[in-house]
Formats: structure tokens, C-alpha cells, sequence
């Protein structure tokens, strides 16, 4: 119904200024835009499920999500997939698991700071209602 509606885009409102925010900060510029399939060809064959923060901005827009839970699955997918993706000893990979901790490390602070868990529980009561 229509206050169903109301915490939805509140809830949209929440996810779109998070995933702005990341977007905005340096350190995760690599995680901005889908990884470059022509740079890297073989990134498909290894990572069966991109992510990036623009998708998930497209997500969101799209009414993909309906609790935070949700969203933070597929946010975690950023940094679960650079981890895999770039496992090797050398500068460039340390340097990129680096930003993708940190990315993570972000997020929960994020919603450990601002995330009600009230909100998110009536979220996910309208997620078990549909
Ligand atoms: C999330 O970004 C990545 O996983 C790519 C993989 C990649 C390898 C070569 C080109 O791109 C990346 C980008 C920047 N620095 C390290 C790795």
C-alpha cells in the first residue's frame, strides 16, 4: 500500500546517497565502472557475478531492492570479486585488495552508523509479505 511505497523510497533515498558517497571517494575509483572486459578477457571466465557501484546505482533506480540486506549482497560482491580476481602477491594486486577492504570495511561502518534497525526490520517484513 502507499506507506509500503513511503519506506521504499526512503529506502532508495538511503542506498542511492551511500553508493554517491563511495563513488565520490578516490581510494575507489576502480570500483566506479564494470571491470574492462576488453582490458581484461578472461575476468568472466573466473568472476561469475560482476558488480560495481554505477550497477548498483542502476539497481537501486530500478527497484531491485527492497531491504538493506539485499543491497549489501550485492555491495559485497565488489570486494569479494577484486579479492578473487587479484589474489597475487604483487604491488598491484596488494594495492587493489587494499581499497577493496577498505571499501568493505566502509560500507558496514556506513550502516552501522546511519542504518535504523527498525527500518530495516519493517524492510524485511515487506519483503516476506510479496
Ligand atoms: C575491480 O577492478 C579489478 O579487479 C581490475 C582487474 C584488472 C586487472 C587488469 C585490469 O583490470 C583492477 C583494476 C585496477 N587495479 C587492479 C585490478
Amino acid at each position: 500500500e502507499e506507506q509500503e511505497e513511503d519506506v521504499l523510497r526512503e529506502l532508495r533515498l538511503f542506498l542511492r546517497n551511500i553508493t554517491e558517497r563511495l563513488s565520490l571517494d578516490r581510494r575507489f575509483k576502480a570500483f566506479t565502472k564494470p571491470v574492462d572486459i576488453e582490458e581484461v578477457p578472461d575476468y568472466l571466465m573466473v568472476i561469475k557475478k560482476p558488480m560495481d557501484l554505477s550497477t548498483l546505482l542502476t539497481n537501486i533506480d530500478e527497484h531491485k531492492y527492497v531491504t538493506v540486506s539485499e543491497f549489501m549482497a550485492d555491495a559485497d560482491l565488489i570486494w569479494k570479486n577484486t579479492l578473487e580476481y587479484n589474489p597475487d602477491s604483487d604491488p598491484m594486486d596488494r594495492n587493489i585488495r587494499h581499497r577493496a577492504c577498505a571499501l568493505k570495511d566502509t560500507v558496514r561502518a556506513i550502516i552501522r552508523d546511519e542504518l535504523d534497525e527498525d527500518f530495516e526490520r519493517v524492510c524485511e517484513e515487506i519483503r516476506e509479505s510479496r
